[in-house]
């Protein structure tokens, strides 16, 4: 051991074998430095911003039982004679996919389970896409400067809507097949390229012998390639735009506070990943999911009853059980409005809305600015009543895409049920609507009256003249900041004098603007929340560039 000039003995610190494997690494992968900004990342820490990740895991989920199935399952549709092990359907001639799910779920070793947890985490994906959409909508996160995520977040869902249905076609059982004869009926009804179309796709005659084996490229590259990009972007933009939060004291529009990427919201993001593995682990164990075997396999001439697609395709069947069936003749040509309206028109509609909300609002606010707090669902009471009424829409015609069974559980005749739902579908959005903006104004209401007279402290007291008096205490002062975060009403100011079509346009922006903007019940105190940044124990800070 070495001596120092007194003569003492000198002891070298030997860097412990974990920091040699950084020093290591950082060498040879030097992403350690640049890496440094993303890991001390503010996360603001909310159960509603835990959704996104909620689809982002089940997402990873697919990516992996999917690969897994890929080992064993056979896209072809050419017949063969069954002989696995399930007794009921041995020497009856199948297709090749279809047997080959059969294989996976009865012979390969954990391959029920693995294909049952692939079928619950599409399910889940697609809810907890759903889910947080209505997050991102409720709140106005999808304002300046979130469109452009807002919209490759409607291509996610798409795709992945597009994904699921691609992926239920596969085993070539009944029900899915008769997924694709409904599919075929969509196309067909398209006017003039219907047909074309449809033989295009199909590569013939439906069913032929095609459309497994393009279904199944779509399903394990095209689809889930563009799927991984898409979130990679949609990711990368949640990164650099910096997340939303909720208002409190200390976090305001120019900052962002919340958990160190690094490793507090890594720790618990890991944790919500094995709780999601798990509890799809869970699922599969114990509840059955399209049992193919009991469906039997794909023949046009049949169908079962009480055949439902995924629960999210649910709402286009109930469309088109809803609309009377009636035909045109234009041009030489037929048109069938039903299904054509409700299952090519309206899913077109459906999306373009979608696609097409966040510049709607702003064309109408004239909102230029950029907004980093999330609205509460009561300050924008138009917005909350006009989500709510899509709601509503969309839960009636998915319990119209099962009104059979509905029917059969209520014992009531399906066509009384159907009418029932035709009138419920048009009065319901418009009551929910109604109702939603009243139930905003009042909690608007009584936050103003909170705002007045302070909170009460559940006494009375009498004063000497013989009065009686509520006691009242002030709102605390971090909810005080909540409440009177919202952003002060702007609506459009009445039209200058101009020429006739622009002062028309500048009108009805005018009056949208009032219709979006009245119902704001005034506070007292309004004015723009105080910017005095804090920074609570363990949490980071992130200030956003102007
Ligand atoms: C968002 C992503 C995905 C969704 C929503 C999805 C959905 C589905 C659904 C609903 C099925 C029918 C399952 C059943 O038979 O009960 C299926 C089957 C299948 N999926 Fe996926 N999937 C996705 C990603 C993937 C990926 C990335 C792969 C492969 C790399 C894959 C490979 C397969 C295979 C091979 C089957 C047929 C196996 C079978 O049905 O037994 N999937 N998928
Ligand atoms: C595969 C589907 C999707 C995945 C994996 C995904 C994932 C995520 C994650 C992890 C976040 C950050 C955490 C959070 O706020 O929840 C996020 C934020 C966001 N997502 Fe998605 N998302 C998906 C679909 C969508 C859809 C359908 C929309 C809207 C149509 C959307 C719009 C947004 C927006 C605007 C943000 C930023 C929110 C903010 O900063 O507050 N996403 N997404």
């Amino acid at each position: 051991m070495p001596l120092s000039r007194s003569g003492a003995r000198i002891k070298r610190r030997t860097p412990d074998a974990a920091g040699n494997g950084v020093v290591f690494l950082d060498r040879r992968l030097p992403l350690v430095d640049s890496a440094g900004p993303l890991l001390r990342k503010a996360f603001p820490d909310h159960w509603s911003f835990l959704l996104g990740e909620l689809a982002l895991y089940s997402f990873a989920v697919l990516l992996l039982t999917g690969v897994y199935l890929t080992l064993f399952f056979q896209p072809g549709m050419d017949e063969v004679l069954y002989e696995g092990s399930y007794v009921p359907l041995r020497g009856v001639r199948v297709s090749a996919a279809y047997a080959s799910t059969l294989h996976v779920s009865f012979d390969v070793r954990g391959g029920l389970l693995v294909r049952q947890v692939h079928h619950w985490a599409a399910l889940v994906m697609v809810a907890a896409i759903g889910a947080h959409m209505l997050r991102v909508f409720f709140t106005g996160a999808f304002r300046r400067p979130r469109e452009v995520n807002w919209v490759i977040g409607t291509t996610l869902f798409l795709l992945t809507v597009l994904e699921g249905f691609a992926g239920y076609s596969l085993p070539d059982d009944l029900l899915s097949g008769t997924g694709l004869r409904t599919a075929l009926g969509f196309i067909l009804s398209v006017p003039v390229a219907g047909t074309y179309l449809s033989m295009f796709l199909f590569g013939g005659e439906f069913p032929g012998d095609a459309i497994v084996s393009r279904l199944y490229a779509v399903h394990i590259l095209l689809l889930p390639g563009a799927l991984l990009a898409a979130v990679l972007l949609h990711l990368q933009l949640v990164v650099r735009l910096k997340h939303t939060q909720w208002a409190g004291a200390g976090r305001t529009n120019r900052n962002v506070v919340g958990k160190p990427m690094f490793p507090q919201f890594t720790a618990q993001s890991a944790g919500l990943l094995a709780m999601v593995a798990g509890v799809l682990l869970l699922l599969a164990a114990v509840a059955q999911v399209n049992p193919v075997w009991a469906y039997g396999p794909y023949r046009p001439d049949q169908v079962s009853t009480g055949a439902q697609p995924d629960w999210y395709l649910g709402f286009i069947e109930g469309a088109m059980r809803l609309l009377p069936g009636f035909e045109t003749r234009l041009w030489g040509h037929t048109v069938s409005w039903n299904p054509f309206l409700p299952a090519v028109v309206f899913p077109l509609v459906f999306f373009g809305v979608l696609y097409a909300y966040p510049f709607l609002e702003r064309w109408i606010t004239r909102d230029r600015s950029e907004q980093h707090l999330c609205d509460r669902p009561r300050d924008a009471p138009v917005r909350t009543a006009v989500g709510a009424a899509a709601l509503t829409f969309y839960g009636l015609l998915l319990l119209a895409g099962g009104q059979d069974v509905v029917a059969r559980l209520l014992d009531v005749s399906v066509d009384r049920l159907t009418w029932i739902l035709r009138v419920l579908v048009l009065l319901g959005p418009l009551a929910a609507f109604w109702l939603t903006r009243r139930v905003c104004l009042a909690l608007q209401e009584r936050d103003g009256e909170r705002l007045r007279e302070g909170d009460e402290t559940g006494e009375v007291r009498q004063s000497v003249e013989g009065a009686y008096r509520e006691g009242h205490r002030p709102v605390p002062a971090e909810e005080r900041f909540v409440l009177l975060a919202r952003r002060p009403v702007r609506p459009v100011p009445p039209p200058a004098e101009r020429g006739a079509s622009a002062q028309q346009r500048e009108r009805l922006k005018a009056v949208l603007s009032d219709w979006y903007y009245r119902d704001q019940v005034p506070y007292p105190d309004e004015s723009p929340p105080g910017t005095g940044e804090s920074r609570p124990e363990g949490q980071e800070v992130s200030r956003r560039t102007p």
